[in-house]
């Protein structure tokens, strides 16, 4: 059997490791002792008391033992593999063969050379070019085809980084997935401190611009809102030019000067230059579009900040920076405390418009940033060039290739850095073919296709999805815009070079099979007066994007197969039948799986398909209360004094804990809620029982239904409920399916602030339940606002724990506090609640009167200390609220948090009247007088009204 080791695993350090290695090696598990404790975990015995754990897998026939972790004196609950906090019972876990390898799981590559293995989501062991860019320092510039292992490899290079870390990119979906990649399989380094930020939120981290961000979108409804030309038609070309022409080139302006535009050379402008004075006129009007409907430019905001940049990383990584542009880099790079602290990646072949972008230039910026150029690497050891493809098949890879070699050959290089083909490690073996488009065909595909969520239709213009809705079934239509960063395991190219059959003509031009032979040397373009070459590079970039979406199975249907680049591409037998093309059904799961995956990247239309058409999820058919329903139930509640309203509105004030509303209703002479506790049990009893039992399926058949993250009546999603309930098992099924742990509920809390609420109010609930609620549903970190700054509050900081409570106290018998003592906050609150938390959510020092008063003062307004985060307010000594000018970002809006948080639900509990002598004496008018006060009081903070100025 191989051994292979987990990155940083020292095993001279590990007592009678060479005998058990022995051991393992010649297949020996006796000797070895090895037992199964886990899904393809194993535990092998050291000493008596040291166990190490290992993983098994096979590659070409040769098993493989991949050692993991050391564990020491049987700590198996300390263990980073296996569940926090479990019990093994040595003597009750079975034992195994070396057979047990036989049925592992296969390694898709394996390098022969290396004995270290290293760990994202999957195993990797590197191939010898990501080691070599493994092993280098930074600064580096890793250039590398689609599945080349760029994010794969830089994730772990971070890993050894230390102190301040930022990974950025420009799309949100990649940050999201990124991160979790980094902290698969419970990775964590105690020596960094690390930021995954998409690019606008690096902006925000800076300075939140104002309005919102401008999208292609928004961008093609105001350019069809113009009279334009025909040869200025296509918004996306408009859009990318304004976007990587006329702004973001020069860091010295915000934008061309009309002079300069109108004077770029043929190869930095996508118009030729009879067009650029149209469309500078439209730009001139597109800067006043924004600036009158609240709209920002993201390459505009970035100039604008590099005044305000100030040094805070120590290491930064930029993926896909094809993406951004000059001024763009040239604002993260200026974040480092040491300029050359870098690490770039990327791929100029992945372009679709010509944004422009080229590795010379990065390169130009790199030395013009540096301080001491004799302190940094030469351009040769700057950049690494990764040619393997770890992703897609053979097959795809192949006409990949092609495609790249008549690039080459048509346009020369597009610089010296992107001259390379693609080396395939692709896992397994797929199908290219050519298909005749005939109506049969078209059936026959769609039959095949309808149901499978791993089969996706392409096309090159968006004009042409209504054409393929005609004839397939399948939501997954994308235009090549769309497409950009999607893989399907199959895909369909539906007519896109008869859609452009002249361009794909001439771009084919006389090319013969002897032109695409040996490897791309270095060489430009051979006329470069000739303008058009620029515009056809989209027709050919969009079709390499395109291809190299398929992971396995690639397939092209014409209505005229017979062209010449599909020759060139190797492509002449055209198919008249769709035999090989194999019928798949997904299950609905994979499909909502997918649905979700779509709507992380933005993709919403074809998510609301598959939502619609396949999933067939409805709204809910009753009114949840919120808004215009909320008011109208209160006015026949509390106007009208109906008996029926009255009830409901109290089960929405006992779940909100709006004790204002319980008080009217008790005014109002509601018997019911004259008896909270009864009343309580019996709401439970109404709405939530189902969320309660171990086998929650009518919950579960609801989310069929309207979605997983529906609203009930009022307005708590389902796992909000689950996890009110404490139902761990619940909650797992609902993350399964996707469900959002980022909604809020009618007072601003998210699904885990919601068991927060429970746990501080009851301590069983907080010593049985709340750990796995925890460990399932806190989000990785809390994005707030302070000082016009974006602060993403990491979950690890004792300041995300504190902000949750704060916000859950502020429902929990604040207003009886403020009316009776006022009192607001104070540090014993927290310690109260604090006390009953188990240790793996805070530890014992953590809940400490002392450091909980710290956190309190050192993270207050206006105290000026490091790392203040700015989130409360002082009012007196010892006692605080939040400060009124934080606010979170919840659905994408920020929200001031005495917007979010609702200071009318604020009041004490009514005590009863005196009666002495004749006299009667009401306390509850003092108290709602002290109460009312605070609430108008909290109005006018969040007005920006100064506190001192308010006694
Ligand atoms: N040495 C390796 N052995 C096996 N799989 C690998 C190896 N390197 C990368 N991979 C896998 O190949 C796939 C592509 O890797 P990755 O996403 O890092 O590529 P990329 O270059 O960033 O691609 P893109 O530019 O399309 O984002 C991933 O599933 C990754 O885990």
């Amino acid at each position: 059997m191989k051994i292979l080791t987990y990155r940083g695993l020292n095993t001279s350090a590990i007592p009678g490791y060479d005998k058990l290695s022995a051991h393992l090696s010649a297949d020996d598990f006796r000797s070895a002792d090895v037992k199964k404790i886990g899904d393809n975990l194993y535990r092998a015995r050291l000493d008596r008391s040291n166990r190490l754990l290992f993983a098994l897998y096979r590659h070409e026939g040769e098993r493989c033992a991949l050692l993991l972790e050391y564990i020491p004196q049987h700590a198996y609950e300390k263990s980073r593999f296996l569940a926090r906090g479990v019990q093994i019972d040595e003597e009750r876990i079975p034992a195994v063969t070396a057979e047990a390898a036989d049925e592992a799981p296969e390694l898709p590559y394996l390098n022969p050379s290396l004995p270290r293995f290293h760990l994202l989501d999957k195993v990797l062991s590197f191939d010898d070019d990501q080691e070599q860019v493994y092993q280098q320092s930074p600064p580096l510039v890793i250039i590398g085809s689609a599945g080349s292992g760029k994010t794969a490899l830089t994730l772990e290079k971070m890993k050894d980084a230390s102190g301040d870390i930022l990974y950025v990119t420009r799309s949100a979906f990649l940050v999201q997935n990124a991160r979790e990649l980094y902290y698969a399989n419970g990775w964590s380094n105690d020596d960094q401190q690390v930021d995954f930020l998409s690019f606008r939120e690096y902006l925000e981290s800076i300075q939140v611009p104002e309005g919102k961000e401008i999208t292609p979108r928004i961008f093609a409804g105001w350019a069809g809102r113009q009279r334009l030309p025909k040869d200025l038609k296509d918004s996306h070309q408009l859009f990318e030019e304004f976007q990587g022409a006329i702004t973001g080139t020069d860091p010295e302006s915000a934008y061309l000067s009309r002079e300069d535009y109108l004077g770029l050379g043929v190869k930095q402008s996508i118009y030729p230059p009879e067009t650029r004075a149209g469309v500078y006129d439209l730009f001139e009007k597109y800067l006043r579009f924004l600036d009158e409907e609240g709209w920002f430019d993201t390459n505009l905001i970035s100039h604008a900040w590099l005044q305000r940049v100030q040094p805070r990383y120590d290491f930064v990584v930029v993926d896909e920076v094809q993406d951004l542009t000059n001024v763009q880099l040239l604002l993260i790079l200026r974040s480092l405390r040491d300029s050359s602290g870098f690490l770039l990646c990327g791929d100029s072949n992945q372009i679709v418009h010509p944004n422009f972008f080229s590795w010379s230039k990065v390169k130009t910026l790199f030395w013009r940033e540096q301080a001491d150029a004799s302190k940094t690497a030469t351009g040769t050891e700057l950049i690494r060039i990764l040619n393997a493809n770890f992703r897609n098949s053979p097959q795809v890879t192949e006409i990949a290739n092609r495609l790249l070699h008549i690039k080459h050959a048509r346009f020369g290089s597009v610089d010296k850095e992107s001259n390379y083909l693609v080396r395939s490690c692709g896992p397994a073996r797929g199908r290219v073919g050519l298909l005749q488009d005939s109506e049969q065909i078209k059936r026959d595909l769609d039959r095949r296709t309808a149901a499978s969520a791993r089969f996706a239709i392409l096309v090159l213009h968006p004009e042409q999805k209504a054409e393929v809705r005609k004839h397939f079934r399948t939501p997954l239509v994308f235009s090549i815009h769309e497409a950009k960063g999607l893989e399907y395991e199959n895909v369909l190219l539906y007519g896109f070079l008869s859609s452009e059959e002249k361009r794909f003509r001439d771009i084919a031009g006389q090319l013969s099979e002897a032109d695409l032979q040996g490897e791309l040397r270095y060489a430009r373009s051979r006329d470069k007066s000739d303008k058009s070459l620029e515009i056809y590079k989209f027709y050919i970039n969009a079709l390499y994007v395109a291809v190299t979406r398929a992971v396995k199975n690639l397939y092209l249907i014409e209505p005229r197969p017979k062209q010449h680049l599909l020759a060139l591409l190797g492509l002449t037998e055209v198919h008249e039948g769709v035999d090989d093309v194999e019928e798949q059904t997904s299950s609905l799961e994979e499909w909502r799986k997918e649905a979700h995956r779509l709507e992380l990247q933005g993709k919403d239309e074809q998510a609301a398909d598959i939502r619609e058409q396949i999933l067939k999820q409805r709204e809910v058919p009753w009114t949840v209360l919120r808004g215009d329903a909320l008011t109208e139930l209160e006015q026949k509640a509390l106007d009208q004094g109906e008996k029926k309203a009255g009830i409901a509105l109290m089960e929405y004030a006992l779940v909100y804990r709006d004790q204002r509303l319980m008080n009217r209703l008790i005014q109002q002479g509601l018997k019911a809620a004259k008896q909270p506790d009864k009343a309580h049990s019996m709401l439970e009893k109404k709405y939530f029982f189902n969320y309660g039992l171990k086998h929650a399926t009518g919950v579960l058949r609801e989310v069929d239904q309207y979605g997983v993250d529906f609203r009930n009546v009022f307005g708590q999603t389902p796992l909000m409920i689950a996890s009110r309930m404490g139902n761990a098992e619940l909650i797992a099924a609902l993350l399964d399916r996707d469900a959002d742990t980022s909604l809020v509920d009618g007072n601003g809390l998210n699904a885990f602030q919601i068991a927060l609420d429970r746990a501080c109010a009851d301590e069983r609930f907080a010593r049985t339940k709340l750990p796995a609620v925890f460990e399932r549903l806190a989000p990785p970190s809390i994005d707030i606002q302070v000082d016009g700054r974006l602060i993403k509050l990491d979950q690890r900081l004792m300041e995300y724990l504190m902000l949750s409570i704060a916000m859950v106290l502020f429902y929990q018998g604040l207003g009886e506090r403020w009316a009776y003592r006022r009192h607001l906050l104070s540090a014993p609150d927290f310690v109260a609640v604090l006390e009953h938390f188990p240790e793996s959510i805070v530890p014992e020092r953590r809940k400490k009167r002392p450091y909980i008063s710290s956190i309190l003062s050192k993270n207050e307004l206006n105290r000026d200390a490091p790392y203040n985060r700015k989130l409360f307010q002082r009012w007196k000594q010892g006692h605080y609220l939040f400060n009124p000018q934080l606010s979170l970002r919840i659905e994408d809006q920020w929200q001031p948090i005495f917007e979010l948080l609702q200071p009318q639900r604020l009041a004490a509990q009514l005590q009863d009247v005196y009666h002495w002598g004749g006299r009667v004496w009401d306390p509850n008018e003092r108290s709602e007088q002290a109460v009312e006060k605070l609430r108008t009081m909290l109005q006018k903070l969040n007005e920006g009204v100064d506190l001192k100025s308010l006694f």
